[in-house]
């Protein structure tokens, strides 16, 4: 696999995003999110999805690359800070396979 391969460069910044658990906030932007707390990671998530929703609505296809990035980073942040990994979700995204999204609509709704 090479150093670009998604998986790769997810893993790879998921390990990092671990490590700046004990980093110094005055020189880690990671380390001072976490040190900003819970609500202010979530806050920074919510930005970035409506950033990338604009860029998405405005089509400029470098705009929606750059903001898909800022807000995948920040999720995997909100993700480490809650004590989870992208396994985690990908192990509740495998458990959806083979389920409609309308059929899990219908057993949902009364
Ligand atoms: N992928 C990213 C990444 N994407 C975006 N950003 C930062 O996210 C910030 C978002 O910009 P904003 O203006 O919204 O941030 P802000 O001004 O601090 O926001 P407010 O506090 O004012 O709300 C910018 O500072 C970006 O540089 C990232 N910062 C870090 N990474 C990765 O995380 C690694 C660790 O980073 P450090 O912890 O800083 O070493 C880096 O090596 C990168 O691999």
């Amino acid at each position: 696999m090479s150093d670009t391969d998604t998986l790769t460069v997810l893993h790879r910044l998921s390990d990092l995003l671990k490590q700046r658990r004990t980093a110094d906030p005055e020189k880690s932007y990671v380390a001072r999110l976490y040190s900003r707390g819970t609500a202010k990671i979530a806050q920074k998530v919510g930005e970035e999805a409506v950033e990338l929703a604009i860029a998405a609505v405005q089509g400029d296809r470098d705009d929606i690359r750059g903001e898909a990035a800022d807000l995948l980073f920040h999720l995997m942040v909100l993700l480490e800070d809650a004590d989870l990994g992208l396994d985690d979700v990908a192990a509740e995204l495998a458990a959806r396979e083979n389920l409609s999204g309308l059929e899990e609509k219908r057993r949902r709704t009364p």
